[in-house]
């Protein structure tokens, strides 16, 4: 396949779906979601692509819908399945499903079929199925604290496009790559001639770095996962709400969930929790610790007398002596009291461990004062040493996190492309069984047509309810006309044969009790036009049925009332022209029409005609037979209408308009 050849496929896009070992058979079988894992594409842009190769391949088998009629029964089909559907992904799925003439493509979609209205559509799948959809590829990456460093300007490119999250750098020698780990916490260098170079700060060499994606960027798979969750979620339930084997441990996959945030950061953990709360009240916690002490030391010296000799007083005094080295003097116990009080409220109220501990007692002096004071730069060595614990804690959890969900990530691509199947078979099961359907059988009988045979069909496509519909039995190989009273259901009847035909050729179940079929070529199906054409539109009527004569043989050929396009006289001709033309060629055709006399008198050969007929008039309604009677021209409404009157009338006038008929 030559992706460069879809249109709209840039050439990085081509190239990563030619990487994609089934991206042949996921286009050809229109697996939108595998596709839509090549990098850079999106859901809705794979869909497009893998309908863009369906319609060429569909080109290629030859166009089965010859009409526009025909294609009209084609999409209501399609809306019937879709409408069934939980996910845009089966309803878009469906549409890779196209009637054709091709055995083994039908074959293909008929075992597929076969499996899948065996499968029982549980309304709590359906509801599982409600959050699931096509994996996206994580967006919106940015890492300012890594960069990636060659000096090989082929590789450089080739980090760029595979490593869009980071910075790409091209440093030259160790200098330059000093210079980076000055700016960046952590540099990779891609080419090997870097190993063993001596540079302070965190500098990895990694020429593998492409194979090895999720270590290097670990926030791609962590933000992959987070973005996507609720979908991955959702297809977990959905395998064991319906009871399918599925690719990997579920627990440990929500598990894993779990302790992701929606921004693809790491939570749950108690240590990172610790550190990160720490960071945050370390301000909060040294200034209520300072007043505690306070508190406690002012207590302390409300409590004590003190006494003190007059002339140490008195030197006191003169030497200017401020009350701090009174408090020395005479509350030192007091005040090693306050601040013990301090630093046990800093160590308790942040948790600390028992190292940080130690940077935190120092923030309060030993040496006595009043009021209590502490020390911004102990503090604020405190405070780097609490974020550095927090940041390395938080790297290391995401590393681990991260390869944790390297390991799920095809499972869980997989589990959800099975749900998503899962909907499009669902879809089929329920369409299968709202319109009690059936499997076609198709029958080849050698030369002659074998048309098709529809017993006990029920047509969703009729304006009256699915429930109401008449069950219609209807059979034909070779050309035929159907007759029949005026609303007697012959447009329905076309209609339900073209949507079971339709419906076969796409390899699904039809509603009907049972039906047998050939394998047709094409369907035309023209529906009836509205009233006389001018001159124009019948020369190109005429034109169309001169390119349906001419060509594929085993075509089924509907068609609704052809005779009001020109007068009567003329269009029983025409028709009959058509079909001694169908005939010839071993089509098998349909032909609605009140004309039926007219036309067998024109036709060269014996038509046959089938009558939908009224069985009687009900409280001046047609009590109508739907199953059209082979061979039997269909008494007409205004026939049946005189009839009617005859038996009411004793005068004898409407017996002898009777006979006329
Ligand atoms: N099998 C059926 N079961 C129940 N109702 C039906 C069935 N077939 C037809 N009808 C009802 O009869 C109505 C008329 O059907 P339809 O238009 O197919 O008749 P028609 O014979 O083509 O009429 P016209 O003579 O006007 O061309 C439909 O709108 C539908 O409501």
């Amino acid at each position: 396949m030559e992706f460069e050849a879809i249109p709209g496929v840039g050439e990085k896009t081509a190239k990563s779906l030619s990487e994609l070992d089934d991206a042949e058979r996921a286009l050809a079988a229109g697996d939108v979601a595998a596709l839509a894992r090549a990098p850079g594409l999106t859901e809705g842009r794979a869909a497009a692509i893998a309908r863009g190769a369906i319609r060429r391949r569909h080109d290629d088998d030859g166009d089965f819908l010859a009409t526009d009629r025909a294609r009209e029964v084609y999409r209501d089909a399609l809306s019937l399945l879709r409408e069934r559907t939980v996910t845009s992904y089966a309803a878009k799925r469906l549409e890779t499903f196209y009637p054709t003439a091709s055995e083994s493509r039908i074959e293909e979609v008929r075992a597929f079929a076969d499996e899948a209205v065996a499968r029982d559509p549980d309304p709590a799948v359906l509801d599982a199925l409600d959050g699931v959809g096509s994996l996206e590829p994580a967006s919106g990456i940015r890492v300012r604290e890594r960069c990636l460093a060659t000096a090989d300007a082929e590789r450089y490119a080739a980090a760029k496009d595979a490593f869009p999250e980071l910075s790409v750098e091209v440093v030259e020698d160790a200098r330059g790559l000093a210079e980076l780990a000055r700016s960046y916490a952590t540099v990779v260098a891609l080419d090997e001639g870097f190993a063993g170079v001596d540079v302070e700060g965190d500098v990895r060499v990694r020429p593998d770095a492409e194979e090895h994606p999720d270590e290097i960027v670990p926030e791609r798979v962590l933000a992959f996962f987070a973005q996507n969750r609720g979908r991955i979620r959702a297809a977990a339930d959905v395998h064991e709400t319906a009871g399918m084997d599925a690719p990997c441990d579920l627990d440990s996959l929500r598990d894993a969930l779990t302790r992701l945030d929606d921004d693809g950061t790491v939570v749950g953990d108690e240590e990172l929790d610790r550190l990160t709360n720490a960071v945050d009240d370390v301000d909060a916690a040294v200034s209520t610790a300072e007043s505690v002490a306070n508190d406690h030391l002012r207590d302390a010296i409300r409590e004590r007398d003190v006494t003190i000799e007059g002339t140490d007083f008195l030197s006191l005094v003169e030497q200017g002596a401020r009350v701090d080295s009174l408090l020395s003097r005479e509350l030192e116990d007091q005040y090693a009291g306050a601040v013990a009080t301090a630093r046990e409220h800093l160590v308790e109220s942040l948790s600390l461990r028992p190292e940080e501990a130690d940077i935190a007692t120092r923030i309060f002096s030993d040496d006595p004062s009043f009021p209590v004071g502490y020390d911004e730069e102990r503090l604020s060595r405190l405070r780097t040493e609490l974020k550095a614990g927090r940041d390395r804690r938080a790297v290391r959890l995401k590393r681990e996190l991260a390869a944790d969900l390297s390991a799920l990530r095809d499972p869980a691509n997989e589990m959800v492309t099975d749900a998503l199947e899962l909907d499009v078979e669902l879809a089929v099961s329920r369409f299968a069984r709202d319109f009690d359907c059936a499997m076609p059988e198709f029958v080849d009988e050698g030369a002659g047509p074998t048309g098709f045979a529809i017993e006990g069909g029920r047509s969703p496509l009729l304006d009256v309810p699915f429930a109401e519909a008449d069950p219609v039995d209807y059979g034909v190989s070779g050309v035929t006309l159907l007759s029949g009273v005026n609303s007697g259901g012959k447009t329905s009847t076309l209609d339900l044969v073209a949507l079971v035909v339709v419906l076969a050729h796409m390899g699904l179940p039809v509603p009907a009790d049972r039906v047998e079929l050939e394998r047709f070529s094409e369907l035309h199906y023209y529906a009836k036009s509205q009233g006389t054409l001018d001159a124009g539109a019948f020369e190109s009527t005429l034109r169309d049925f001169r390119e349906l004569v001419d060509g594929e043989t085993n075509r089924l050929v509907l068609v609704d009332e052809l005779e009001s396009i020109t007068e009567p006289g003329a269009s029983a001709k025409i028709i009959a022209g058509i079909l001694e033309a169908l005939d010839d060629q071993s089509s098998t055709a349909v032909f609605v029409s009140h004309l039926a006399d007219e036309i067998r008198e024109a036709a060269g050969f014996a038509v046959a005609v089938d009558g939908i007929e009224a069985v009687g008039l009900e409280d001046g309604e047609l009590v109508v037979n739907r199953s059209p009677v082979k061979d039997h021209l269909a008494r007409s409404t205004p026939e049946l209408i005189v009839e009617k009157l005859a038996g009411e009338d004793t005068s004898g006038f409407y017996d002898r308009l009777l006979e006329k008929f």
